[in-house]
């Protein structure tokens, strides 16, 4: 199949360099590399090539040739955070909290991801497929070319298996890359709750040889918080982890300044997710490590907590990525171009800042930069064209309004 798109009014996010960017760090993020007027040609799902009009080659051949005037086209969007397997919504929670229950409150009182485990676990394997399967597609529809998915609503072996299989099926069937994180250390198990060490020893002894035996993740996730999962207990999580080859990529300073960032940065870790909670020790952490800051907007909005301090990340020259947190919980939405607007609107970043932090840098949290993440020859041709737009700025300010016109991945 080949595909020219041509008349592009703005083709966003190019590479022409001989060298490929593994990922932008800083005030770099602030400019987008666009080229106005262009065309892009790609053959077998890969970009073949791409330029501005006047040097479109005539004897180019298309089965499908796109006169993209007026519209732009950036590359899809790389969601490098969710928990998209899950069993029911939680909206009886979102009722509470709007009553003045607290999230933390919610968890403590055997709600939150407890309620997301039992329904789990009470859930056939083939039903979890059917139901992700549908927010796959969904999210794809609203421009994500890539997405990481978490277990961890399993939390016993069987149930941490089967949600790992239904991500491996996703995988089989997906028309994007999918990524997998071991999140067995998101919450104690009731029978757990005054055995830390029980179910760590579990997680450790025998969850991971399963997971590492079948081949299931990518990853190795914690949720290492307060009233969750320690600095002490997530250390021995993520050493056990290495040890199976899955690198560690966390949950870390949701709610408060847990050592997250920290622990995770001592173990190299791929990201270090959400970083609601954080002060300058953390930043420091971060400065001359190889782990991308990954904020979450989403879950900060729907828990109506302070936002992430995106402006002091990037003035620390650091790689900021954006990600969804898709889940029934915190973030029951996987909408990358709602988050568009949340980062700029909430968290003062630019909308170029924002289109780095959720393509290339996005792609990098996920190690996918070398496939995805900019236009640049030789990456899958996974694109986004927009509707008739007036500017790039356009796609953030007009939040809520549907500016996709088609997702090619
Ligand atoms: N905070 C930890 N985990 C998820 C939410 C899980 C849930 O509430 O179901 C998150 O990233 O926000
Ligand atoms: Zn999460």
């Amino acid at each position: 199949m080949r595909l020219l798109i041509r008349n592009i009014k703005t083709l966003a996010q190019v590479e022409t360099g001989a060298e490929r960017k593994s990922r932008v760090y800083g005030q770099d993020m602030g400019t987008l590399p666009c080229l106005d007027d262009a065309w892009l040609y790609a053959e077998q799902g890969m970009i073949h090539s791409f330029g501005t009009m006047d040097t479109l080659p005539a004897e180019l051949q298309a089965d499908e040739t796109i006169d993209a005037s007026g519209r732009m086209v950036l590359p899809t969007w790389c969601d490098s955070h969710t928990h998209l397997v899950f069993a029911a919504p939680r909206e009886q929670e979102f009722m509470d909290r709007i009553k003045g229950l607290s999230y933390e409150e919610i968890a403590r009182r055997g709600g939150g991801i407890l309620n997301s485990a039992r329904r789990l676990n009470e859930t056939s394997e083939e039903q979890l497929f059917e139901q992700a399967l549908q927010r796959l597609e969904a999210v794809i529809a609203q421009g994500t070319g890539a997405i990481e998915i978490k277990s961890g609503y399993g939390l016993c072996t069987e149930g941490e298996l089967k949600m790992l299989r239904v991500i491996r099926r996703l995988k089989e069937v997906a028309p994007i890359p999918v990524k997998a994180s071991f999140l067995a250390a998101h919450a104690f198990p009731p029978e757990y709750k005054e055995n830390h060490k029980g179910y760590i020893d579990l997680i450790i002894d025998e969850m991971l040889p399963r997971v590492a035996g079948e081949g299931l993740a990518d990853y190795m996730d914690a949720f290492c918080e307060k009233g969750f999962f320690s600095v002490e207990e997530t250390a021995r999580l993520l050493e056990a982890g290495l040890k199976y080859g899955l690198k560690p990529k966390i949950h870390a300073n949701q709610l408060h300044r847990s050592g997250g960032v920290q622990v995770g940065v001592q173990y190299n870790a791929i990201s270090v997710d959400h970083l609601e909670s954080m002060g300058e020790e953390e930043i420091d952490a971060l400065k001359g490590s190889n782990t991308i800051p990954t904020l979450l907007p989403g879950a900060a909005f729907f828990l109506a907590m302070h936002y992430q301090p995106a402006r002091a990340l990037i003035d620390a020259g650091l790689p900021v990525a954006l990600a969804s947190d898709y889940n029934p919980g915190s973030c029951p939405s996987g909408n990358m171009n709602l988050l568009l607007s949340l980062a700029c609107t909430q968290l003062k970043m630019t909308p170029e800042e924002a289109i780095h932090a959720q393509t290339i840098n996005g792609a990098a949290a996920m190690e996918l930069e070398q496939q995805l993440g900019t236009i640049a020859r030789g990456k899958k041709a996974s694109l986004i064209l927009t509707r008739p737009v007036p500017s790039l700025a356009y796609l953030p300010y007009s939040f809520g309004e549907n500016w996709i016109e088609r997702v090619i991945v």
